[in-house]
């Protein structure tokens, strides 16, 4: 969709800012642009949507050379969204956001209704804010109505230069899950500058990290974190990689432990011997339909009775395919050794996850990238404890 062609920026001072780049975005792929002060990633962002042009190599946007056309053309086809948002002051929420419909010379009706449309789209009901200026919103609100601007014309290509970067930590990561709904719907073609290592690790479907002028590594997330292509990527992912991949290691079903499950209307003594067979000290206790309910110790279970009676409700649980991170926050949340782990949206249970299953969790998916297998066929060394 993007496709850079040994680009090379060489300013009129002679400063080069990036040299003989050569990458390509796919279609529908968000690619973070991540790199220290400096480093050329505006500058190769502005290259897309012609503020700068090439010193040499060539640009394409759907095979075609972004030379070839007409900038202002060019531009219409690309949402573009920067720090502080550049919305005009002068003008109203919604007129801001019907912006480039305007350009394209949309009749005001259709305008606005898309503009109403937006706004709902990031989360700001247009009776509220649609008749509001820039400066009666909070910076988050404005960075929303900054994407929404962005998305008004539908086009296929959004550019993104720190969309994030001028709010609160919070905020930023509020506005961050909301755009990576945003886009699991909308699937635009999204090159997004940040200096942010975690912003890229968990907006990026791959995430190029540049050094000075250059891509050091162009890769998942995953595969940077786990396998940093040199020392320079590995500085600058920093020492806690292991802990930032957490966030997007999802948890499959190879990584769940079985521990015994009896169900609420069993007896308890039955259980309990079911219990005793297998050396455990409790279970995880399911209704009649396989959903989660809790569980039940052995100790409880030798009082006789029905599970019911005994079992005790779990609220740590967390669907598969959540993250690892999401896994260990839960743990900590509930104060609980384990969490359960069941299909969404049916609340079937699948299995259980420990400490110790996240950390092999983690480990296998380290391994599973480093030596590209499957995650559940990696076999993990014991660690000599
Ligand atoms: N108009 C210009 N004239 C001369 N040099 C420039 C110009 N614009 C940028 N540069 C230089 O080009 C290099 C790359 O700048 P660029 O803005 O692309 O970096 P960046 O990675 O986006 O940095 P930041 O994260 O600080 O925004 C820097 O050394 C910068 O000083």
């Amino acid at each position: 969709m993007i496709r850079f062609e040994q680009v090379t920026k060489r300013y009129p001072d002679g400063t080069t800012a990036v040299s003989d780049l050569t990458f390509e975005v796919n279609e529908g792929e968000l690619v973070t642009l991540v790199g220290p002060s400096g480093c050329g990633k505006t500058t190769t962002m502005k290259m897309v949507n012609r503020l700068i042009d090439p010193t040499a190599g060539r640009i394409l946007v759907d095979g075609r050379d972004i030379m070839d056309g007409d900038p202002v053309e060019l531009r219409r086809h690309m949402g573009y969204v920067i720090q502080n948002t550049g919305l005009f002051p002068h003008k109203t929420v919604l007129d801001n956001t019907a912006t480039v419909p305007h350009l394209l010379g949309w009749p005001k009706t259709k305008r606005l209704a898309r503009a109403r449309e937006l706004l709902d789209l990031v989360g700001l009901d247009p009776s509220v804010f649609g008749a509001r200026y820039p400066d009666q919103l909070s910076g988050g609100q404005r960075q929303r109505v900054g994407v929404a601007r962005a998305l008004a014309a539908d086009p296929p290509v959004l550019l993104m230069d720190e969309p994030f970067g001028a709010v609160d930590p919070v905020v930023r990561e509020r506005l961050q899950t909301e755009f990576l709904k945003l886009q699991s719907d909308l699937r635009k073609t999204v090159l997004f500058v940040t200096h942010d290592i975690e912003e890229a690790v968990r907006l990026g479907d791959r995430m190029a990290v540049f050094g000075q002028g250059v891509i050091e590594q162009y890769a998942p997330p995953t595969e940077v974190l786990g396998a940093p292509a040199n020392d320079y990527v590995a500085g600058f992912v920093g020492a806690d990689r292991g802990l930032k991949r957490l966030s997007v290691t999802p948890i499959q079903e190879s990584d769940l432990e079985r521990p015994p499950v009896v169900h609420l209307d069993d007896s308890a003594p039955t259980a309990a011997t079911h219990l005793r067979t297998e050396k455990a000290r409790w279970a995880v206790v399911l209704d009649q339909a396989d959903i989660l309910h809790g569980w039940v110790s052995l100790t409880a279970l030798e009082r006789g009775g029905t599970v019911a009676e005994h079992a005790r409700r779990m609220e740590a649980w967390l669907p598969v395919g959540a993250t690892l991170k999401q896994a260990f926050a839960t743990m900590l949340q509930y104060d609980a050794g384990w969490i359960a782990v069941v299909d969404e949206p049916t609340g079937h249970y699948r299995g259980t996850l420990t400490p110790t299953a996240l950390h092999e969790a983690l480990r296998r998916s380290i391994e599973s990238d480093a030596r590209d297998v499957p995650r559940e066929d990696v076999e993990l060394d014991s660690v000599p404890g």
